[in-house]
């Protein structure tokens, strides 16, 4: 063992078996790597392997017994002694899984040596949760969640050396009261273990306990909220898994498992929606009014469908093709760096988001938690809309795996507002197609995208009973425009879908919160195999 200048960087470096050959292995904390070689000639690439140590999840003492009986490799050895090192392996399309590589060696003390550096580094890593409150949705998408905990997610926790108590939600809402009334200190973070709506309702939770004990009043839509430190973990067991995939990549229970256990950390913005001064509701990914309402209005009553119930509604709100009219106001967002029409989208390590992290610090030092008249221009559109979505990220899902919107950041402070105007249905259907395929779905006459940090919206409806409450004529009027039955203008209004749920009302008031709370999560990595993450050059160097 060497301990570097400086005093405390550690770098082991040993000859030892491996299958039945002895490799070089190494350990250095400076470079935050483990890495293994076959020493024999020729050097090819393939036979380096390496792990970075913040990507271990554990290191056993392996028993020699097992082994023997179950290859029979080291009968010849006198008395060998074995760790086994447990690390997360990339795969293809973002998934993760758990790998497990074994060394052995005839002397105790250097076995020992390697098993107390390796649980010394992983000791090290403060960020990983080591208690975390798990709430399981058992009726959420296929009604898979408890089988997905049990089987695939505790018993990587328990190799983790990760406590868990876990609650089976008995009825919607279940999870979010709870979360006012546990002793919240004593997690390092929460999990949820089904799809959006049990996501939202945890983060409703989280947050809603987190103002009560700052004593922030949630229904004045200007007061400045207080971030939520504790991390939420999302096992992805619902029908949708959007901000799952969108925060991950991929929509898998192990992947994500694996950065609860690591302990990465992502940000997100998270829209605060009031009516009236009266608060609503929190919405991470889709805020959706028109098409994106009326396909989940029409969903609720076919629950008994799981996952299908979204194509067989979406294809018939598809054919209803109902626009809507309404004012939309907003403040367009000039603190951020990014556009929706860029190229480029937000990725693990996102310079844009950084960014707004550091405006947001700077904003803190300056004014604390005052909150600060907003000055910032107003922009007003009226007209027909088949759909008016807002995202605070891009809402990719395995149905469109580059979202509503491919650029947006998930931690920039803004969220993305896409005007759908009325059109044909065949236009309707050429943008629909193109959230499937690499094609522009902002590249339409009929189509407007905004990056807004605010925003309102009144339906026509509602400003006409305003401005003529005793107007009873219009009240009962049907749903549908009796002057012009074929033209699928709407006289009732749309619901607004608010991340999966219905709200109750169509006038709504919006403010994007930047980084109001945190993920086990890390963004969607760029190149996500190790051979990409790590230069052979660089591993040459260490090895
Ligand atoms: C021709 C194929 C076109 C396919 C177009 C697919 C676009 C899919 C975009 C999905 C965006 C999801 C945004 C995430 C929202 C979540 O917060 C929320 C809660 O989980 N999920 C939904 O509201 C669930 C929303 C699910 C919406 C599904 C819409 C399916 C539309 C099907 C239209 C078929 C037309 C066919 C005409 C021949
Ligand atoms: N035990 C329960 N019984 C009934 N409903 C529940 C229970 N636990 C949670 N819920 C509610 O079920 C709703 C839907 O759950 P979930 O989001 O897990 O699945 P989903 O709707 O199929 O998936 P997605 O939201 O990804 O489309 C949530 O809003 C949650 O409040
Ligand atoms: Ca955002």
């Amino acid at each position: 063992m060497e301990q570097l200048p400086g005093g405390r960087r550690l770098r082991l470096a040993s000859s030892l078996g491996l299958g039945q050959r002895c490799w070089e292995v190494t350990l250095d904390e400076e470079r935050g790597l483990l890495a293994w070689r076959d020493p024999r000639p020729p050097r090819r690439g393939a036979d380096n392997c390496f792990v970075p140590t913040s990507e271990i999840i554990a290191v056993e003492e392996t028993e020699q017994n097992k082994k023997q009986r179950s290859t029979g490799k080291w009968q010849k050895m006198a008395k060998p002694h074995a760790f086994t090192v447990y690390y997360v392996k990339k795969a293809r399309n973002h998934r993760w899984r758990c790998r497990d590589v074994t060394f052995w060696c005839a002397d105790e003390y250097l076995c020992n040596q390697w098993i107390q550096a390796l649980k010394e580094l992983l000791e090290m890593q403060k960020c990983r949760p080591k208690q975390l409150l798990v709430y399981i949705n058992p009726y959420g998408g296929k009604r898979q969640g408890k089988r997905i905990y049990e089987q695939k997610v505790a018993p990587l926790f328990s190799l983790a050396s990760i406590s868990a108590d876990v609650v089976v939600t008995e009825h919607a809402n279940h999870a979010k009261d709870n979360l006012f009334e546990v002793n919240i200190s004593k997690y390092d973070g929460v999990v949820c273990v089904g799809g959006d709506g049990m996501f939202s309702e945890v983060m409703h939770g989280l947050i809603g306990r987190m103002q009560k004990d700052s004593g922030i009043d949630q229904n004045n839509p200007k007061a400045p909220l207080a971030q939520c430190n504790i991390r939420i973990g999302i096992i992805p067991a619902g029908s949708t898994d959007c901000v799952c995939y969108s925060t991950v990549g991929i929509s898998d229970p192990v992947t994500s498992a694996l950065h609860i256990i690591i302990g990465d950390c992502q940000p997100l913005d998270v829209s605060s929606v009031h009516h009236n001064n009266t608060f609503l509701k929190y919405a991470v990914s889709l805020l959706g009014y028109g098409f994106y309402g009326d396909v989940l209005k029409d969903s609720e009553k076919k629950r008994w469908m799981g996952p299908m119930r979204y194509d067989y509604s979406g294809f018939k709100t598809f054919l209803s093709h109902h626009y809507y009219e309404g004012t939309i106001s907003f403040q367009p967002a000039k603190h951020t760096l990014g556009s929706p029409r860029d190229k480029d989208s937000c990725r693990t390590g996102c310079c844009v988001c950084k960014e707004s992290e550091q405006q947001l610090a700077e904003q803190r030092k300056k004014c604390g938690f005052k909150h600060e008249e907003d000055e910032d221009e107003w922009k007003v559109i009226k007209g027909k809309f088949l759909a008016i979505n807002v995202v605070n990220m891009s809402c990719a899902c395995p149905r469109s795996p580059k979202g509503l919107s491919p650029a947006a950041h998930l931690a920039d402070g803004t969220a993305d507002l896409i005007l759908v105007r009325k059109c044909s249905r065949f236009d309707f259907l050429r943008y629909l197609v193109r959230h499937t395929n690499r094609d522009d779905q902002f590249d339409f006459s009929f189509v407007d995208v905004y990056r807004v940090k605010s925003f309102q919206f009144t339906s026509k409806l509602s400003e006409d009973n305003e401005s003529s409450v005793t107007d009873i004529g219009k009240k009962r009027f049907g749903q549908f425009c009796r002057d012009h039955p074929a033209c699928c203008c709407n006289i009732a209004n749309s619901t607004w879908n608010c991340d999966g749920e219905t709200l109750d009302s169509s006038a709504i008031e919006v403010r994007v919160h930047c980084q109001l709370m945190k993920l086990f999560a890390r963004g969607i990595e760029e190149n996500c195999t190790d051979e990409a993450a790590y230069s052979h050059s660089s591993i040459e160097q260490l090895l």
